[in-house]
């Protein structure tokens, strides 16, 4: 293995400190505390696992925190119903609808429900539409996570070629939004993409976001390449045991790491900075409804 490895815990820890520090100096110079509501539906093992740490790390940084759990049976109408009660409720400056819902509901409806300003998801069809034009919006937590990795290892990414393995609404496009406003050469990779292998092996940035475990290889990676991983796979790992599993991502990492400048690991790479960027969404949002200064380096 050549690769440096990207420490993604130590990033985000990073990130949650000067957080805290800001949140502190709101406190103390203007009397305000941001306030983060989630809200889970639902029994989903992970996505209980991501809230509670979700709630654990706003606390410890020294704001608000909410959850809000709701059965899995309850209606579209009720999960809306909530979300306006939080859009109206001033000490709430973002609110996260976890996802995915169950299956009954439509996401689309639920997410465009929630106030623009507070939407610290960045999935508002209004926020979607401002990142893609250039303009001040809220940016999807991993993205903006990846973003952060990239500047800090970068400096500049203009003129780099970046290329962005998946087409999703969560990562996938609003990455190639943030490195095309960074000035990067930017091309969207997906299953329809023709000698998908020779696109990747053209990249100084390669994001994976695809959600196929270990689809990418070494020989896909340009030697010296910077390798962002966003995959978490769930496979099964039968030397640890019956019905084990461990978590992979959509690199496979021994042999990209073999190739790549620069790599981060599944798990401890950019899983950890979704939250961390989840905390500075909510510092931005509290900011701007208070009309104050946006905290640098913390926002894209
Ligand atoms: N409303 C949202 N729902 C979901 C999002 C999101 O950004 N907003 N993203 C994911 C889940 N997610 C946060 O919600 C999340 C996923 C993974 C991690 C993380 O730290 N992963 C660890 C490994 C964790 C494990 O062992 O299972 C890592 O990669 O090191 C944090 C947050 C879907 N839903």
């Amino acid at each position: 293995m050549s690769a440096e490895i990207i420490d993604g815990k130590a990033f985000a820890a990073r990130i949650r400190g000067e957080v805290g520090s800001h949140v502190a100096r709101l406190k103390q110079e203007h009397g305000i505390v941001p306030g983060l509501a989630v809200v889970l539906v639902g029994e989903d093992p992970a996505s209980q696992v991501y809230v509670r740490n979700k709630g654990k790390q706003t606390v410890e940084a020294g704001m608000h925190s909410e959850e809000h759990r709701m059965d899995a049976s309850v209606s579209e109408a009720e999960v809306i119903a909530m979300v306006e009660r939080l859009n109206a409720d001033p000490k709430i400056h973002g609110i996260l609808v976890q996802l995915p819902l169950p299956s009954h509901m439509n996401s689309e409806i639920v997410i465009n429900t929630i106030s623009p300003a507070k939407d610290v998801d960045g999935f508002h069809i209004s926020n979607v539409g401002l990142l893609g034009t250039g303009q001040k919006s809220m940016v999807p937590c991993t993205p903006l996570g990846c973003l952060m990795m990239l500047r800090d290892r970068f400096g500049s990414l203009s003129g780099q070629n970046a290329v962005v393995v998946g087409r999703s609404n969560i990562v996938g496009k609003p990455m190639f939004n943030l490195l095309l406003r960074d000035s990067a050469t930017v091309t969207v990779a997906h299953s329809r993409t023709r000698d998908i292998e020779a696109v990747c092996r053209g990249a100084d940035i390669l994001v994976a976001a695809v959600g196929r475990p270990e689809m990418i290889r070494g020989d896909w990676v340009k030697p010296g390449a910077t390798v962002i991983d966003v995959g978490i796979n769930r496979v099964p790992a039968p030397e640890k045991g019956e019905g084990k599993h461990r978590i992979v991502g959509d690199c496979h990492f021994e042999s990209c790491a073999e190739v790549a400048g620069a790599i981060t690991p599944v798990p401890g790479g950019v899983g950890p900075m979704t939250i961390a960027c989840l905390l500075a969404n909510t510092l931005t949002a509290c900011c701007r409804a208070n009309r104050l200064p946006e905290p640098e380096g913390l926002t894209a």
